[in-house]
């Protein structure tokens, strides 16, 4: 089975992962990788520790000459940041007064620090954020990636964009091909479309931090040429289209997920939201619209996978909202960390990354995932089999 886990705080010394399940025999490009941690580095808007960061893939395991072999695949990715917090985020000398300087609080609206610390005992709310913190999505970015070059084996394009920042909306980014998407991409830094606009956010992103605000925005992610019939819809936890939605939801500050056109759809007739069917002789059943993002009875249907996810605003403020001290029950302002006033382009890689996770996952449900050249053929054959259905 594909599975993964990361572990390692923000300014601890690193993160690691391990993944499992993925196909022996794929040639992985490591620079892919690296590619991908960098994007997830970019953006306009982000805080000053990815001046400090340089994010590189360590591969440490399942893993010979540059080919998988099948076994658990084990990644570090260092945190650079950590030589300023060798003290204060040692793991193992024992607590001192000095070492334990920089504590927390006065927990911040929006962040996982109260709920945290009041959960796990944990009166230093830094032993919450360090965890909680979106830095640990450099590792599934990292994971995603790998996932991705799975998929692109089988011909299974992926991308991930960002559609809206604060309400400002990128004109023209509604295309379901992925190769217009990716051109579109290689534009600006921003992973949107219109350079107008581009400005016109930019702005807005500048007046957020003037004012001490963040903001946050809609990703859209596109995936082409995945089979039919991923998933079930014999089972609720069976349905692929289920399984996306937690994964996006479990990307720190997501708070909305969509498929296809799902909130739209929910304004209009049934005439005008089902994805009328068609055939073509040698290329089988297709459909006129993909207004259901790839999806019917919780299975993919052969169509674009559309998936939406909406991020809030970051939650830690420059000009902070009201809080109340955990020890001398004060109410006073929230704590200050050093921020992100968006992270929507980021977070445009990391939705991307775990739906890559997802499918791969259930193309190795789906078929012998545990030679990557047999699951070729056993995907192509699937293929054929369905254009003659
Ligand atoms: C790529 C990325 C970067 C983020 N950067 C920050 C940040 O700099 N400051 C912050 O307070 N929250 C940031 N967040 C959001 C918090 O991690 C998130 O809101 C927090 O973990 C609480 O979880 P929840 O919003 O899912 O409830 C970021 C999220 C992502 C995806
Ligand atoms: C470190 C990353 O994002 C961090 C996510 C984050 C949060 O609270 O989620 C808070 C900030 O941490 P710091 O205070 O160290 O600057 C971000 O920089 C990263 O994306 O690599």
């Amino acid at each position: 089975m594909l599975t993964y886990l990361t572990a390692g705080e923000s300014h601890g010394p690193e993160l690691s992962g391990i993944l499992t399940g993925i196909p022996a025999g794929l040639t992985l490009d490591i620079d892919e990788i690296n590619a991908a941690l960098a994007a997830r580095q970019g953006g306009y808007g982000r805080g000053n520790r990815q001046k400090i960061e340089h994010d590189q893939v360590i591969i440490t395991g399942g893993v010979r000459h540059g080919k998988t072999l099948g076994s658990p695949i084990a990644l570090t990715i260092k945190n650079r940041d950590h030589k300023q917090w060798s003290e204060i985020m040692n793991p193992t000398s024992p607590e001192t007064p000095e070492n334990t300087l920089r504590k927390v609080s006065r927990p911040r609206p929006g962040h996982a620090d109260l709920v945290g610390g009041m959960k796990y005992g944990h009166r230093d709310m830094r032993n919450v954020l360090e965890r909680s913190s979106a830095r640990e999505t450099a590792m599934r970015v990292a994971v995603g990636n790998i996932c991705k070059q799975v998929l692109a084996a089988l011909g299974i394009k992926i991308v991930g964009y960002v559609e809206s920042i604060g309400g400002i909306h990128a004109e023209g980014s509604q295309p379901t091909d992925v190769a217009l998407i990716e051109a579109a991409i290689a534009k600006n830094d921003l992973r949107l479309t219109e350079d107008n606009q581009v400005v016109a956010i930019h702005d807005l992103i500048d007046e957020a931090k003037r004012n001490g605000d963040t903001l946050g925005g809609v990703i859209r992610v596109v995936a082409e040429k995945v089979p039919a019939g991923l998933g079930s819809y014999v089972s609720w936890d069976t349905k692929l289209d289920a399984k996306l939605a937690a994964a996006v939801m479990g990307v720190n500050a997501m708070k909305g997920v969509e498929i296809g056109d799902g909130f739209e759809n929910a304004e209009h007739p049934g005439s005008q939201v089902m994805d009328e069917i068609d055939w073509a002789d040698g290329q089988g059943f297709s459909r006129n619209s993909d207004h259901l993002g790839g999806f019917e009875g919780g299975m993919t249907n052969g169509m674009p996978v559309i998936v939406k996810a909406a991020m809030k605003p970051i939650p830690t403020l420059y000009k902070p909202l009201q809080s109340a001290d955990i020890n001398s029950k004060e109410v006073k302002k929230a704590t200050v960390e050093r921020s992100d006033t968006t992270a929507i382009v980021p977070a445009s890689i990391v939705i991307e990354s775990v739906v890559a996770i997802e499918l791969a996952k259930a193309i190795t449900d789906t078929f012998d995932g545990s030679n990557i050249d047999r699951l070729k053929r056993q995907v192509e054959d699937y293929r054929e089999e369905l254009k003659n259905f």
